[in-house]
This record gives structure tokens, sequence and C-alpha cells, in this order.
């Protein structure tokens, strides 16, 4: 086996499979589910709106994949300063069955100087989780676009109580980037390398997936990528990953693709 197919098959083991579409249905997701088993090994985790986790639960039930997590998004993709609001929506996640949340920092609140707000936002949404679900915090890293608010937020989140921290929504123009990717990780390393890591939006080829994974590897150890701690999260990558390792049936990447 290549190193891209080793690398596209630990991909694989290591992506939250995502569907975050306006258009989303029944349909779509019972699609997405279907798509979380691969001749390759299964996802991680499939990511979905709030409305589809009991239905994304019953369908990998029925698939014989209730060991494959379902992750969903809480003041998604605002971002907003609303306390309530955002622990309200995680309630209601963990309450129909979510494993994973993947709440937004409130960054518009830093980007204007006032940490306070999604210090408690955190603290307050990993309260709402309790030993039910993991809380993975999407700073949105593109909108900070600033090294010392990515930092701070990292810090903040971790302080406050977060499983994950994650880059991106996938909703607005700057998403994952590995200058991002490198201060979250250098503050997990520094403060508490329990913490998990998911890059998040724009991640499309089995090289994107390759550059975290070596960067996540080089920073923490070998042992930190797993999915216990390392996420891919993306909507398109499986595709690639699958050309990659040869499936037939996935399109073809286009000359010069990894
Ligand atoms: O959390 C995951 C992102 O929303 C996925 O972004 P993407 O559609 O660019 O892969």
């Amino acid at each position: 086996m290549s190193y891209s197919q080793s690398v596209a098959r630990q991909a694989i083991a290591l992506m939250d499979l995502t569907s975050l579409n306006d258009d989303d249905s029944e349909a779509v997701i019972a699609a997405l589910c279907e798509k979380a088993h691969t001749s390759y090994g299964d996802t991680a985790a499939v990511c979905v709106y709030p409305q589809f986790v009991a239905f994304a639960l019953k369908s990998l039930a029925s698939l014989g994949l209730s060991h494959v997590k379902v992750a969903t998004v809480t003041n998604f993709p605002s971002g907003s300063s609303d306390i309530q609001n955002a622990v309200e929506q995680t309630q209601l996640a963990v309450a129909a069955g979510a494993h994973e949340v993947d709440v937004v920092y409130p960054y518009h609140a830093l980007l204007a100087g006032d940490r306070d707000v999604g210090l408690e936002l955190v603290k307050q949404c990993k309260a709402a989780c309790g030993q039910h679900a993991q809380l993975k915090v999407i700073l949105e890293t593109g909108a900070l676009d600033n090294p010392e608010l990515i930092r701070q937020a990292s810090i903040d989140a971790i302080e406050s109580g977060a499983d994950f921290i994650k880059t991106s929504t996938g909703k607005v123009a700057v998403n994952a980037t590995l200058s991002a990717a490198r201060i979250m990780l250098t503050t997990i390393a520094e403060l508490k390398p329990s913490v998990g890591f998911k890059p998040a939006g724009g991640i499309r080829t089995t090289e994107d997936a390759a550059q975290y994974i070596e960067l996540a590897s080089d920073i923490l150890g070998p042992d930190y990528v797993t999915a216990a701690r390392f996420r891919l999260g993306a909507s398109s990558l499986l595709t690639h990953l699958l050309t990659t390792l040869g499936d037939n049936s996935a399109p073809k990447p286009k000359a010069g693709d990894y």
C-alpha cells in the first residue's frame, strides 16, 4: 500500500462525515449514514443538524453502524453571544442522543475584546453535555484571523472544559488552515494534551488530510492521532479518499491531485 493510500485509510477512520446544508432531508441523511461504512473501514462519526440527530441514530443502528458517533452543531454558524440560547440548543441536542456537540464559540465577542462571554458559554455548554456528550468548540479561526486571538480563543475554550477545539464551521470565507492548526495544536500541547483537535472546512483531498495528520503527529506525537482526539470535519473528502484507495465507483481525481 502506498503512503497516500495508508493516509487515506487512516483519514476515513478519523472523519466526521458531514452534511450541514439548508436542503438536508431524511433522505440526504440516510444516504450520509450509508456512506459512513466503506470497504476500507467506517468513519468516526456523522455530523448533522440537530433536527436530524434522532434520525441519524436510527439510520446508523439499522445499518449495524451504532459504533459510528452522531455529532451535531449548536450556536451554528453564527457564533452568537446569546449564552442561554447556545445552552438550550446544546441541552436539546444531548437529549436527542447526540454523542458530540460542536458549538460555535462567540467569536464576534472576542473580536470586540470580550473574553468573558466565550469563557462562560463554553463552561455552560460543557455542563449541558455532562457525561453524555463530548463538547467540540468551533473557534472560527478564519474570522478571528489573528494568531494572538486564535491562541486566546484556544486557551479560553480549553480552560472552560472543551473536549476538542475545532477550526471552522465551513461557512465562512476562510476555513481550516495549517497556520491556525499549528497555533491550536501548540496550545493543546502546552496546556492539555488530552484535548482533541478537529480541522474542518475546505478539507477535500487526501493531501489536505495528510497535511493535518502530519502536523498533529509532529506537534503531539503519532499516538495523538486517533479518533479519540483527532477528527477531520469534511463533507466532500470521502470521495477523494476512496479514489486514492482505488475504489472505482468513486469519481477519478483531477490531474495533479495527490
Ligand atoms: O464541520 C464541517 C464543515 O462544515 C465541513 O466543511 P466542508 O463542507 O468545507 O467540508
